[in-house]
């Protein structure tokens, strides 16, 4: 029995595995009817896969004349009434069984008689769905992996009534893709699943047993066994909630107690935690969706909030301590420095302490004070300050020794010293003039004037000012953004900008081509390279 020649196919579904199915078959030759619940979300995504063609022309993997002709061939439709003239019909709507025999069982109605039907399922049995339609025979599973057109494999699955035509025809059909095809019979997860999702899930058994960290049996198992992601990334990426699903699916339908999904995995779920969609997930990951280090980022807070964090001799020696100990911390990668309170950040160094100190022990407090901002300075990490109120004489001072400044709508700004007869002493006068410039430098510490945080923002002494409530979670997404960065090129970028200001530009210049060699042959520059290169997000070590 000869079967339909294909040259038309409908696509069911214009979501992620949708459009990208929708391309391949274009791009194979195929005129291609996409559908999706209205006419409206079917045309906008015709128009990204065509924009997506665009950028293969920019990149010279395509011309444009075969980017145009097939994007003509794609044709956005309202809906399965439009699927009357396909040849073959691939739905790729949401994994949900319910949902699919009502579609399965509408195309059917809508098609010729001799045309073929496929699904995309993952994981729900293709017999059942060629069951509700009156064609069971040309019905078979066409599991396509993510993202679509960069991912070699289909996976067709024979249902117990698909005819042998079908499945060589649709073989024929994927191949022209550019697909190569491995064949399963229907049974749970069919064979990818059937392989992935336990070896997921027995990586979640190992954490939840305590045997490993995450980040172990990632790298244990990328390093070990060559995938290109582990087995706890592949979970956030593919989606904690689908995994649990499939997982599901094959503990009931299989019953065997070895396909049962661990409690951690459900437990993320129920939290919300459902990986890199929803932000987290066994990581953590930013709105861009990159991995975000946890435990990367330190915060120092100046705590002694009835005095308004006034900086006396034991504060700022604990903080001298804090920053040593710091300064020996492999795994931070950035630090941010906030006072206690809502009211300040520091209100200065303590007045009272300092009313009653002679010529010789002003000296030591004030050298006590400068060490603190060299080390803050010459730290390998982005230290970062979050002035959440009065940032006043030392308060400032420290302030300025951090690399930038973010501030709360109420911070407040100054060098008051010459109120008390006294000039700043931990390093006030030049770096203010470095952050801001000598004119303004200048009257502020001859006036003793209390800048607003606009005022700040203005001459460029903060970077970003943002609502109370809101300073430490912007400053700490700045530090977690960092903190994602190659630990060794930030803090190289750190050191060359700090000396650069004190020698001539040409000097300046040569420490930046030393720092920029240096960093060639580490593992982070390779690292940070082959992941672009790779298409992937980099994963520093900081080596
Ligand atoms: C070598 C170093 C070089 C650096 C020099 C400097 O920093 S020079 C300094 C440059 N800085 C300045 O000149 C600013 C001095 N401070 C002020 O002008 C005001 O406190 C304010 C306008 C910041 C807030 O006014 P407000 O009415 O909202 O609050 P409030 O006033 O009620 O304060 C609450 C408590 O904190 C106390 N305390 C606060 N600051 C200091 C301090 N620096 N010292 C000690 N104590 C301080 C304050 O006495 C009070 O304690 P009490 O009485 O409850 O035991």
């Amino acid at each position: 029995m000869m079967t339909i020649e294909i040259r038309t196919v409908g696509v069911l579904g214009a979501g992620q595995m949708g459009s990208g199915i929708a391309q391949v078959a274009a791009t194979a030759g195929y005129t291609v009817k996409l559908a999706d619940v209205d006419l409206e979300r079917a045309t906008k995504a015709t128009s990204k896969i065509a924009a997506m063609l665009g950028k293969l022309v920019e990149k010279g993997k395509l011309t444009a004349e075969a980017a145009e002709a097939t994007a003509k061939r794609l044709i956005p439709v309202a809906g399965i009434a439009d699927f009357g003239d396909c040849d073959l019909v691939i739905e790729a709507a949401t994994e949900n069984v319910d949902l699919k025999l009502k579609l399965f069982a509408a195309c059917d109605a809508a098609m010729k008689p001799d045309a073929l039907l496929a699904s995309n399922t993952s994981s729900i049995s293709v017999t059942k769905l060629a069951a509700v339609t009156k064609r069971p025979g040309k019905v078979l599973g066409m599991h396509f992996m993510n993202p679509v057109p960069l991912m070699r494999l289909v996976e067709i699955v024979k249902a117990v009534q698909t005819e042998p035509e079908t499945y060589t025809t649709i073989k024929e059909a994927a191949e022209k893709m550019g697909k190569t095809v491995v064949t399963s019979n229907d049974a749970p997860g069919f064979l990818v699943n059937r392989i992935l999702i336990p070896m997921l899930c027995e990586a979640m058994f190992a954490v939840q047993e305590g045997v490993g960290t995450p980040e172990d049996i990632d790298t244990g198992a990328k390093l070990g066994l060559n995938p290109p992601m582990g087995p706890l990334e592949l979970a956030d990426l593919i989606g904690l909630d689908t995994v649990l699903a499939i997982a599901n699916v094959l503990y009931t339908d299989i019953g065997d107690t070895k396909y049962r999904a661990p409690t951690l995995l459900k437990n993320l779920v129920r939290a919300g935690w459902v990986g890199k969609k929803g932000g987290r997930g066994f990581y953590v990951y930013d709105e861009k969706g990159q991995k975000v280090p946890e435990g990367f980022v330190g915060t120092i807070t100046l705590n002694r909030p009835d005095k308004l964090n006034a900086l006396n001799a034991e504060l700022v020696g604990e903080l001298h301590r804090v920053l040593a100990e710091i300064r020996r911390d492999k795994d931070l990668r950035a630090l941010i420095v906030t006072g206690a309170g809502d009211k300040a950040f520091a209100a200065g160094a303590d007045i009272a302490a300092m009313s009653t100190m002679t010529g010789p022990e002003a000296k030591a407090f004030g050298e006590l004070g400068h060490a603190v901002g060299a080390q803050m300075e010459t730290l390998a990490i982005p230290v970062i300050a979050a002035v959440n109120g009065f940032a006043l004489g030392g308060g400032c001072e420290m302030a300025l020794a951090c690399d930038f400044i973010h501030a709360s709508t109420k911070a407040k700004f100054g060098q008051p010293e010459v109120n008390l007869g006294v000039i700043p002493g931990f390093g006030g006068t030049n770096r203010l003039a470095r952050r801001v410039g000598i004119g303004r430098a200048r009257e502020l510490c001859f006036t003793g004037d209390v800048i607003g945080a606009e005022e700040a923002l203005r001459i460029g002494l903060v970077n970003g000012i943002h609502a109370p409530e809101e300073l430490l979670g912007k400053v700490k997404e700045i530090a977690a953004k960092i903190a994602t960065k190659g630990p060794l090129a930030v803090a190289q970028a750190k050191r060359v900008l700090l000396r650069g200001l004190d020698v001539p530009l040409p000097t300046a210049n040569e420490l930046e081509v030393q720092a920029f060699a240096a960093l060639f042959g580490s593992e982070d520059q390779r690292e940070g390279m082959a992941a672009f290169l790779g298409k992937r997000p980099a994963n520093f070590v900081g080596r």
